[in-house]
């Protein structure tokens, strides 16, 4: 590594791209399924985290979905938001924008404030205890149609003071970005800022369709984008982020090893890269680990790394004044 392990934990860093519902560690599973009584198919632990062991995207959903059922009172959520800041924290994280999937959790009958009230509660004290600021973005899943997710818009209205803004996750192929584009449209009224994840295993002609029929600002993966030069011209031109994962990516078979990931080139190309962690309770890494396996395998240097931490103050959905703050910290480095 070129730069001191020191160093890089101390740089400031966001995090842009996170399921909660990613973070529930084999261990704490184990603990809520006790807790509820619920019979797992694992035996133990170790059982559960060789299932891990992921050809695509599909194959790590099905996993994720089938974890989520041990959710199920504020509570979980609370316990399990709280895990993750204490992780994050001990990263060097020091703001949060966290997706959540209310469809998996109302689908099975736990209300949509329990989840909600949950997970805002383990932000606010989040903040008090471990100085981390947060948005929080209410994730529609892609393989199930535009209207269910209007109906799950329809739960979140009485709730909008606490929602920060809408993504679109789970089954990329087949599930074009082009399906929700009334729902994003209905969401933009409402003043709601629009993420989504395009081109992680879907074309650049997904990235397009994000871009230009749910028009969003910031686009979760993107990496397929390289293979575009025109899209890549488009998004370099209007700095639009890509909230990059690169453990997610090669665990999801994605790229092949860290060391041939496209981080670098995606800073070359002049875009607004950042470096963030997924689902980190299934793919081996929270964001610190992100940002040392890539410092190692592609050999970053101080300058890329510090590049990466000003890309993710910038791509955040902080108020300007706090940008500047941690501008001049990342600066001063
Ligand atoms: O990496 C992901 N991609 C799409 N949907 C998801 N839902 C959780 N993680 C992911
Ligand atoms: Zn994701």
């Amino acid at each position: 590594m070129r730069v001191s392990p020191d160093w890089l934990a101390r740089l400031p860093k966001t995090e842009l791209h996170l399921h909660i519902e990613g973070t529930l560690e084999p261990e704490l599973l184990f603990a809520l399924a006790e807790r509820h009584g619920v019979a797992l198919p694992y035996a133990d632990v170790d059982a559960l985290r060789a299932a891990y062991d992921f050809k695509d995207l599909q194959s790590f959903l099905d996993l994720y979905y089938a974890g989520a059922d041990v959710l199920r009172s504020e509570a979980d959520f609370h316990d399990l938001t709280r895990a993750y800041l204490a992780r994050a924290h001990a990263d060097g994280v020091v703001h949060v924008e966290i997706f959540f999937d209310p469809q998996t959790h109302t689908a099975r009958g736990v209300p949509f404030a329990t989840v909600l009230n949950g997970i805002r509660r383990a932000l606010t004290d989040g903040e008090r205890e471990f100085g981390i600021s947060h948005r929080l973005i209410l994730c529609f899943l892609r393989h199930l149609p535009e209207a269910d997710g209007f109906a799950t818009l329809e739960e979140a209205l009485p709730h909008l003071d606490r929602i920060d803004g809408v993504g679109l996750d789970s089954s990329e192929a087949g599930h074009p970005p082009q399906k929700f584009e009334r729902l994003f449209a209905r969401c933009r009224e409402l003043g709601l800022p629009c993420v989504a994840h395009a081109g992680e295993e879907g074309p650049p002609e997904y990235v397009w369709q994000a871009l230009n029929a749910l028009r969003v600002c910031r686009i979760d993966h993107g990496v397929r984008a390289l293979e575009d030069p025109v899209l890549v011209a488009e998004l370099a031109r209007r700095r639009i982020p890509l909230t990059v994962c690169p453990l997610s990516n090669v665990r999801l078979k994605v790229y092949p090893s860290l060391t041939r990931h496209p981080l670098r080139q995606l800073l070359q190309a002049g875009l607004v890269a950042t470096v963030n962690s997924d689902d980190p309770a299934y793919f081996g890494g929270y964001v610190g680990e992100n940002w040392r396996a890539c410092a190692e395998a592609l050999g970053l240097t101080r300058e890329e790394l510090l590049q990466l931490a000003r890309n993710g103050i910038d791509a955040s959905w902080l108020e300007p004044a706090a940008k500047a703050r941690w501008l001049a910290v990342i600066d001063g480095m």
